[in-house]
């Protein structure tokens, strides 16, 4: 009896920690504003873009945004590295699907892979928040044209947003990290999280 008032009790008063996934073909800048994330939100410098290689493993960031522990997974999107990506996908509260804006010759390969995203039943419900990067170079289409080209339709019951980003510049990472907390705050998918957090531990 006791575990499952300690558990209901978790449940209510626990401070989550957000967990976002960060995903998106390879070469889309997902590192580089995971480090211009440290570098806005943390003491951190963050890594500069020229030391920043193509990502086998995963890479991390924690910040503390908007009174919120946030902590970001950046993984790598080569072909051989995505099957990978649905190992995190039950434990994310959101996913940043990040998209090189300036390259339209790769806008066909992101979307079938962003569509196979949505597609997945451990994702159900998660935020999605989509970032048309590199908005510093002059070709770059902007959110809205991103959002025509894509015409997601597996997008129902979903909050979802597009941002204009530049993991070089910082343009959009602020709005982006608030949307994603205010989001995240009332997201069903935040209540399933925490649900099950609290029934493993009362069973526990
Ligand atoms: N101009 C410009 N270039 C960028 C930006 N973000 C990343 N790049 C460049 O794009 C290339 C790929 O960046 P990464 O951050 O390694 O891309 P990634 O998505 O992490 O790639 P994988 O780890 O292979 O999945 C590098 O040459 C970066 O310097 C940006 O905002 N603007
Ligand atoms: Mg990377």
């Amino acid at each position: 009896m006791f575990s499952l008032f300690y558990g209901l009790w978790k449940y209510i008063f626990s401070e989550t920690q957000f967990r976002v996934l960060i995903l998106g073909i390879d070469k889309s800048g997902k590192t580089t504003l995971l480090e211009k994330l440290k570098a806005v939100y943390s003491n951190s410098e963050g890594l500069p873009p020229d030391r920043i290689v193509p990502t086998v493993g995963l890479n991390l960031a924690n910040i503390e945004a908007s009174n919120r522990k946030l902590i970001f997974w950046d993984l790598g999107g080569q072909p051989g590295l995505r099957p990978i990506w649905e190992k995190y996908y039950e434990e994310s509260h959101a996913v940043i699907y990040v998209i090189d804006a300036s390259c339209p010759s790769r806008f066909e390969d992101s979307k079938s892979a962003l569509e196979k995203v949505l597609r997945h039943d451990d994702l159900q419900g998660a935020p999605l928040l989509i970032l048309a990067n590199k908005q510093d170079l002059p070709g770059a289409v902007s959110a809205e044209e991103l959002a025509r080209y894509l015409d997601l339709k597996k997008l129902d019951e979903r909050v979802f947003m597009f941002e204009a980003v530049s993991g070089y510049n910082g343009l959009g990472i602020k709005e982006s990290v608030e949307w994603l907390v205010e989001v995240m705050e009332r997201s069903k998918r935040t209540e399933l999280l925490r649900a099950r957090a609290g029934v493993t531990d009362a069973g526990a």
